[in-house]
This record gives structure tokens, sequence and C-alpha cells, in this order.
């Protein structure tokens, strides 16, 4: 039976670039957010929703979500936020655990959800265990200040929409601190594979 992983992190704490190292291991990887921005395509029933609910105000000239804008919007209100995530949630976890079930029934050694809200959203039951992505609220501000070009008032507020970094290692079975160099990372990666005995696909 495959193992399957949950990723997470804090926003712009390095799941990305952690969950793009699973590559070289040929463990899959199912990626919450890029599932997030599926559902939401024009057409898609979570789009017909967002309308709905936020108005064409939050459509660009394209009709396609303006991304920036709904950030904006929910991570000043919690409770449009939560009405967004009432909308995009259900339709994410849904196509999730059908990607998930798909790898298990491949014969995959090891599986990884790559979820941002693995925590926040309950989802550990669907996983076996937990990878906690780490660094320094100093470095993830930083991080996400320059990867998204955010003020440093844009940057809290996603950090705040979420429980802390700290915590979600606290709650982790396993930590990757990528407070260092990609290349730290990544051997942190491979050390927790092999403890794991995940590591013979790389081998073969
Ligand atoms: C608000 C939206 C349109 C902003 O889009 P944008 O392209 O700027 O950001 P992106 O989707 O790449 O998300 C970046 C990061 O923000 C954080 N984040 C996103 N949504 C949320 C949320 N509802 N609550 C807390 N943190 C969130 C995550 O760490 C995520 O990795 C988008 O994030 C969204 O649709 N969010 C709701 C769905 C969601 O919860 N997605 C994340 C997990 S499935
Ligand atoms: N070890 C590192 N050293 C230097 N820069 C890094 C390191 N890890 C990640 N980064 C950079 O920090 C930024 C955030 O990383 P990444 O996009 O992987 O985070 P994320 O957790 O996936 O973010 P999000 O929650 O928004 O999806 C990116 O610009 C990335 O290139």
């Amino acid at each position: 039976m495959a193992l399957v992983l949950g990723l997470t992190g804090s926003i712009a704490s390095g799941k990305s670039t952690i969950s793009l190292m699973f590559d070289d291991f040929n463990i899959p990887v199912v990626d919450a957010d890029k599932l997030s921005r599926e559902v939401v395509m024009p057409g898609e029933k979570a789009y017909e929703q967002i309308v709905e609910t936020f108005g064409q105000e939050i459509l660009r000239d394209d009709k396609a979500l303006d991304r920036k804008k709904l950030g904006n919007i929910i991570f000043n209100d919690e409770s449009k936020r939560k009405q967004l995530n009432g909308i995009v949630h259900p339709a994410v976890r849904e196509k999730m655990l059908v990607r998930r079930d798909g790898y298990v029934e491949s014969g995959t050694e090891c599986v990884v959800l790559d979820i941002p809200l693995l925590f926040e959203s309950k989802l550990t039951d669907f996983v076996d265990k937990t990878v906690v992505v780490y660094v320094d609220e100093d470095v993830q501000v930083q991080r996400l200040m320059e990867r998204d070009e955010y003020s440093e008032e844009e940057a809290y507020q996603r950090i705040n929409a979420q429980i802390s970094v700290k915590e979600k290692a606290n709650l982790a079975d396993a930590v990757i601190d990528n407070n260092g160099t990609k290349q730290e990372s990544y051997r942190q990666l491979e050390d927790l594979l092999k403890k794991w005995n995940v590591n013979e696909a790389k081998e073969a």
C-alpha cells in the first residue's frame, strides 16, 4: 500500500520548492493550489458561485478571476474568506482524492498531497504522515514580499490567515527546515525518505 504524505507549511515557506524535488525520487505530487486554480476557470461551477457571491468586479476584462483583487478582499475579511473557502474547498478536495486514489491504484510506493491548509481544513485523515516545510517568520515575509511584490502589510495579512508555521511544525510528523539553501533542504528530504523507506525509486 502506498505511503500518502501530506506536505504543508505556511504561505511562501517553500512547499512548491520542496514539492518539485519529489520528482527526482519518482514520487508523484498532487498540488492543491494548482487544483484550486483549475476549479475556478470560467465555466466551472465554482467560478459561477464566486461571481454570484463577489460580483462582476472581481473579474478581469477577459472574464477570468482577478486573483490579486479577490485575494485583497478575502485576506482582509475573515467572513469573506470563509465564503470563498466554502465554494472552492469541496471542489478541490474531490479532485484531490480522485488523483490520490489514481496514483495509489497505479502501484506507486509513495504519493504526496501538497496542501497549504492541511491542518486548518482538518485534512490529516487523508494522509498517513505529515511533513511541514518550516521557515522563520522574517525569512518568510522577505521571500513572500519578493516573490509576489506584496507590501509588508499585504504579506502579513496573508500570513495571519493561517495557523503559524511554528504551530504547524509542532503538529507535524517531520519538519524540513527551509531557512538555508535549497540544497540543504534537498538533503533533509533525502534523509527523511530514507528514514521512511521510500528511497527505492531513485536507486532503481
Ligand atoms: C484568493 C486567491 C484567488 C488568491 O490567489 P493567488 O493567485 O494570489 O494565490 P494562490 O492561490 O497562489 O495562493 C497562494 C497561497 O496563499 C495561501 N492561501 C490561499 N487561499 C487561502 C485561504 N483561503 N486561507 C488561507 N491561506 C490561503 C496558501 O498558502 C497558498 O499557497 C486564491 O488563493 C484562492 O482562490 N483561495 C481560496 C482557495 C484556497 O484555500 N486555496 C489554497 C488551498 S486549496
Ligand atoms: N531555500 C530557499 N532559499 C532561497 N529561496 C527560497 C528557498 N526556498 C524557497 N525559496 C523562494 O521563496 C519563495 C517561496 O517559495 P515557494 O513558492 O516554494 O513557497 P510556497 O510555500 O509554495 O508558497 P505558497 O504558499 O504561496 O504556494 C519562492 O520565490 C522561492 O523561490
